[in-house]
C-alpha cells in the first residue's frame, strides 16, 4: 500500500537537530550489507550540515558505530547504534553499549546451518542478529520462523523486526525513538525541533518519537503504512533535500 505524504518543505535552522537513518536513506541498498559505500559528496554534505546546525546532527541505524566508522572514515559522526544499543553522544568520544552483550552467536550458526550458508547472509551484531535475504528472498519466511521460534529460548527480552529484505532479531530496549530522546537530552540538541528522516520499519518507532517532540518525521519510499508526516521519493530525493539544506 502506498500513501501519498507531502515533501517536507522546512528549511533547517539552528533552531532543529537532524537525525539520520543510513541504509536505504542515505544510501542506496546493495546486494550485501558490505557492497554500499559512502562518496566524498555525501561525506561533504554531512560535514555542511553538521558544521550548519552547530553539531546537531547524529546517526541512527541498526549498523554498529564501527560499521558505520568504516563506511564514513575519515568522517566520525555522533551516531546511535545497533537501534540504540550503542551511542556516542559526541564524533570523538567512546562508544558506549548498552547492556551485557548476549552471546547469540550459537543461534546464528544455527540459523545459518539451517538456511544454508551463501545463501542468506547471516549478520553477527553482538546481541542484534540480521538475516538477509535479499539474494534469496523465497528464505524469508522460513528465516522469521527461525527468529520468532528463538524468542521462546532466548535468556532476556527480544523481538523480531522485519528489515529490508530480512529479519531482524534485538533487544526489547533497542529503539530508535529511544536513542533519539537520549540524543534530545543533551546539547547542542536540547530544546530544538528533531527532524528524522528514515526509509523502514525499525524507523517507524524513531518517527513517533519526533511527531511526539512536535518534530517532523519523513520516510523515504513510503510505501507502506507509516507514522511518519512527510515523504520523499527515494534516495536521490533526500540526498537533493537534504543539500537544499545548507
Ligand atoms: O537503520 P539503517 O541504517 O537503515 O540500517 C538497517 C540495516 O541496514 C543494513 O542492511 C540493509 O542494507 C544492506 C545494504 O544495502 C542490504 O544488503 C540489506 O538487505 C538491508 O537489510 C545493515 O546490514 C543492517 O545491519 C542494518 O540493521
Amino acid at each position: 500500500m502506498s500513501q501519498t505524504l507531502q515533501k517536507p518543505q522546512t528549511v533547517l535552522t539552528g533552531e532543529w537537530a537532524l537525525f539520520l537513518d543510513i541504509d536505504g536513506t542515505l544510501l542506496e541498498h546493495a546486494e550485501h550489507p558490505d557492497a554500499v559505500s559512502v562518496s566524498d559528496e555525501l561525506r561533504s554534505l554531512l560535514q555542511g550540515l553538521d558544521h550548519k546546525l552547530n553539531g546537531a546532527l547524529a546517526v541512527i541505524t541498526g549498523r554498529s558505530v564501527a560499521a558505520v566508522d568504516q563506511l564514513f572514515q575519515p568522517l566520525k559522526l555522533r551516531a546511535a547504534g545497533l537501534y540504540g544499543l550503542e551511542h556516542r553522544l559526541l564524533p570523538d568520544d567512546d562508544v558506549e553499549v548498552a547492556g551485557e552483550p548476549a552471546d547469540i552467536a550459537a543461534l546464528a550458526d544455527e540459523i545459518e546451518a539451517e538456511l544454508g550458508r551463501g545463501q542468506a547472509y547471516i549478520e553477527r551484531k553482538g546481541r542484534v542478529l540480521a538475516i538477509h535475504t535479499r539474494a534469496a528472498p523465497h528464505l524469508l519466511p522460513r528465516a522469521t520462523q527461525l527468529v520468532e521460534q528463538a524468542l521462546a529460548t532466548l535468556p532476556k527480552g527480544y523481538r523480531v523486526v522485519a528489515g529490508n529484505a530480512g529479519v531482524e532479531l534485538l533487544p526489547l530496549e533497542a529503539a530508535k525513538g529511544a536513542a533519539i530522546r537520549r540524543f534530545m537530552g543533551i546539547a547542542p540538541f536540547t530544546g530544538r525541533r528533531p527532524v528524522f528522516l528514515g526509509d523502514d520499519t525499525p524507523d517507524e518507532n524513531g518517527f513517533e518519537a519526533v511527531n511526539d517532540a512536535g518534530g517532523i518525521s519523513i520516510r523515504v519510499k513510503p510505501f507502506a503504512p507509516t507514522t511518519a508526516r512527510y515523504g520523499l521519493a527515494g534516495v536521490a530525493e533526500t540526498l537533493a533535500w537534504l543539500r537544499g539544506q545548507l
